[in-house]
């Protein structure tokens, strides 16, 4: 089976975040992902990982802005990245470097930059060039630090004009980009929204390697995997089949607490 981590940002909310390290080490898990630490700092988050025996194996850039008093009110307002937004480089390189900053004390190699909205009246082609030069240049600054950029196809109807949604536009960028560690984060909940077809994809795209992070939630409900229209057991033996031995975060919502709805999971725990 494939290795899972628990996401912090989704599951356990039942809990305030910090709690959240302890009750998915005692649900068994060993690894764990979330969206954004930045309302704690980076030794707290850290305490909680090594208290727990847990590693962190991705987490975001902040969404818009480095203000941490001002991110969550930025999530609110509709801030999902800059990487694709111009007049935001700044405040782009600004968060890459704030995320490389946690990164280094969490001990994390993954991080997820967002790209952004399309602004009204933008043709989503027409940002390509500039999204390709912000990932460059995050890429190359992640190196240095020995962590990989990951960038997300996520659909349309969770992220109105979100840039990048497909698997085959975000491995355009990674062609136009040529940076060895910019990866994709190929979330199955949704390539399934905005493609299907989730187990030939995977067989396209797993090999090449570009592949650094699965997510997985039901569809269409964003709830436990063993809910919905996927056939997850299907698509775990195909992970496995193809050798890919990264992480697959459980980024779901769950439908009715989160250690009751772990049974999907019984024994498969590595
Ligand atoms: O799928 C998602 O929503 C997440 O992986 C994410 O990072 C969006 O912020
Ligand atoms: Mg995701």
């Amino acid at each position: 089976m494939p290795q899972f981590a628990a996401n912090l940002s989704l599951m356990y909310t039942e809990l305030p975040f910090l709690d959240r390290f302890a009750a998915a080490a005692r649900d068994r898990f060993t690894a764990v992902e979330f969206l954004f630490p930045y309302a704690f700092e980076p030794a707290e988050v850290a305490a909680r990982l090594t208290d727990n025996g847990l590693q962190l194996v991705l987490f975001n850039a902040p969404p818009g802005g480095t203000d941490r008093s001002r991110m969550a009110a930025a999530w609110d307002q509709n801030a999902r990245g800059t990487a694709a937004l111009p007049g935001h480089e700044a405040e782009f390189r600004a968060g890459v470097q704030e995320a490389l900053r946690y990164a280094e004390v969490l001990g994390c190699p993954r991080i997820h930059v967002l790209s952004g909205i399309v602004p009204p009246g933008v043709e989503r082609e027409s940002l390509k060039d500039l999204c390709v030069g912000n990932l460059r240049w995050a890429a190359a600054e992640a190196a240095r630090a020995g962590c990989d950029i990951l960038i997300e196809p996520v659909n349309l109807r969770d992220m109105p004009r979100y840039f990048l949604n497909r698997q085959d536009h975000a491995h355009e960028l990674l062609d136009a980009a040529q940076a060895p560690n910019l990866k994709v984060l190929m979330d199955l909940y949704h390539c399934q929204i905005v493609e299907g077809d989730v187990a030939t994809k995977l067989h396209q795209y797993l090999p090449t390697g570009r592949v650094a992070h699965v997510q997985i939630a039901g569809v269409p409900g964003r709830h436990e995997p063993d809910r919905g229209e996927l056939n997850y057991p299907f698509l775990f033996d195909t992970i496995d089949a193809l050798g890919y031995g990264g992480w697959v975060g459980c980024e779901y919502r769950p439908a009715a607490g989160t250690s009751q709805g772990l049974g999907w999971m019984t024994g498969k725990i590595r």
